[in-house]
């Protein structure tokens, strides 16, 4: 029997939700922190590992693939799953985001972008139907429309341009994908920092009936404070029974204040990029190997940890390995980051489930003020 995809509430505490999206690769877990897998590999980790530290999906890129090695090329070698051997739930993003982000000499019409790729200067077109045509190769099962994301702050014209067309692509991208079993198509929120275009735009994507509605161009620049707002501003229009994913977010503050408020879906390329980088994020808060003062520090990050990463190896160690920039830091740093990420979320599905949640954030908040025991 072929599941199709459904998505199940099992708890709530005040706005926030826990629950599972059920999918033929797998269920996901929500609220959920997917990690990203930009050009079919979550940097610097073994798929099972990931799986292993709980991430139950994982996320593609098609603005990469499609440029490096080709979305035809994944999928005549049997498609990203086999490809990067993750057989379990992977989104895709529509690539938009990162055309405007990366690309050079890129050109937005009606019709969708034309720009070059930022590997060899060979120049595509990403248009709503191509990008869906693209994930479909992937074999996404979770498609994001094709939008187009402004930075903040900009001018209300702006975000109500840009709003309008990502709604015009959301339908072409709807008419293009059809109604696959076991596969979900998401549109977008848009509206920049302006409550009327947000609320304009979740209204007329839930009039689509899509599978999940994400909420984007926000963590673009704005503050965090604003970012909030415009999830409260949000969330009352869009339905209970399909998931929220907020795209591009987060720390862990902004996980905690994000679930508190409705979401159920988050990734963010922050755990694994500042693991490369010597920086992590534990449950005493956020720490710099790279700082000297740990240079002499025979004790692991967090003995209590599940993580092996982070209950076996010293920081005198870990601060070697990322002063000499090698491979096994960047490796070990970035799983430990995934592992918080992983526990984190955990939590926050636990204590929602048994009506504890503003305890939880508040004792967790309270363990990164406090730091180092
Ligand atoms: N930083 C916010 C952000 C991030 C992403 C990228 S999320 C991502 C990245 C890699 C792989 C999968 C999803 C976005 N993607 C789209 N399509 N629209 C947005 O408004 C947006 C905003």
């Amino acid at each position: 029997m072929t599941t199709d995809f459904s998505f199940h509430l099992l708890g709530r505490d005040g706005a926030a939700r826990t629950g599972e999206i059920r999918m033929p690769r797998g269920v996901i877990r929500t609220p959920a922190f997917m990690p990203v897998g930009t050009a079919a590999t979550v940097k610097g980790m073994y798929p099972e590992q990931v799986k292993a530290l709980g991430a139950d999906v994982v996320l593609g890129n098609t603005y990469h693939l499609m440029l490096r090695p080709g979305a035809e090329r994944i999928a005549g070698l049997g498609g990203l799953h086999k490809f990067m051997n993750w057989p379990h739930p992977i989104l895709t993003d529509s690539g938009g985001f990162q055309v405007m982000s990366l690309s050079q000499l890129r050109k937005l019409t009606e019709e969708g972008v034309t720009f070059q790729s930022h590997i060899d200067g060979s120049r595509h077109m990403l248009s709503p139907e191509r990008s869906v045509e693209i994930q479909n190769l992937l074999g996404s099962d979770i498609v994001m429309q094709l939008d187009e994301c402004v930075s903040l702050p900009c001018e209300d014209k702006v975000a109500e341009k840009a709003m309008r067309l990502s709604l015009r692509w959301a339908e072409r991208c709807k008419t293009a994908f059809g109604n696959p079993t076991g596969r979900a198509l998401f549109g977008i929120v848009q509206g920049g920092a302006v409550p009327a275009l947000r609320v304009e735009s979740a209204k007329s994507l839930v009039e689509m009936d899509l599978k999940g509605y994400a909420i984007g161009g926000l963590a673009v620049g704005e503050p965090q404070d604003v970012m909030l707002a415009m999830i409260e501003v949000v969330e009352p229009h869009l339905p209970q029974d399909r998931p929220r994913y907020l795209m591009g977010v987060g720390t862990p503050d902004d996980l905690v204040e994000a679930v508190s408020r409705g979401v159920d879906m988050f990734d963010c390329v922050m755990p694994t990029r500042a693991g490369r980088h010597g920086q992590i994020f534990t449950r005493f808060g956020r720490m710099n190997l790279r700082n000297a003062k740990h240079a002499d520090d025979p004790r692991p990050i967090d003995p209590q940890s599940s993580c092996e990463a982070a209950n076996s190896y010293a920081r005198a160690y870990l601060h070697h390995l990322v002063k000499a920039d090698e491979m096994l830091g960047k490796m070990l740093l970035t799983w430990v980051n995934l592992a918080y990420y992983q526990e984190l979320m955990a939590g926050l599905r636990a204590a929602i489930a048994e009506g504890r949640l503003k305890d939880f954030a508040a004792e967790t908040k309270a363990a990164w003020a406090r730091g180092e025991e």
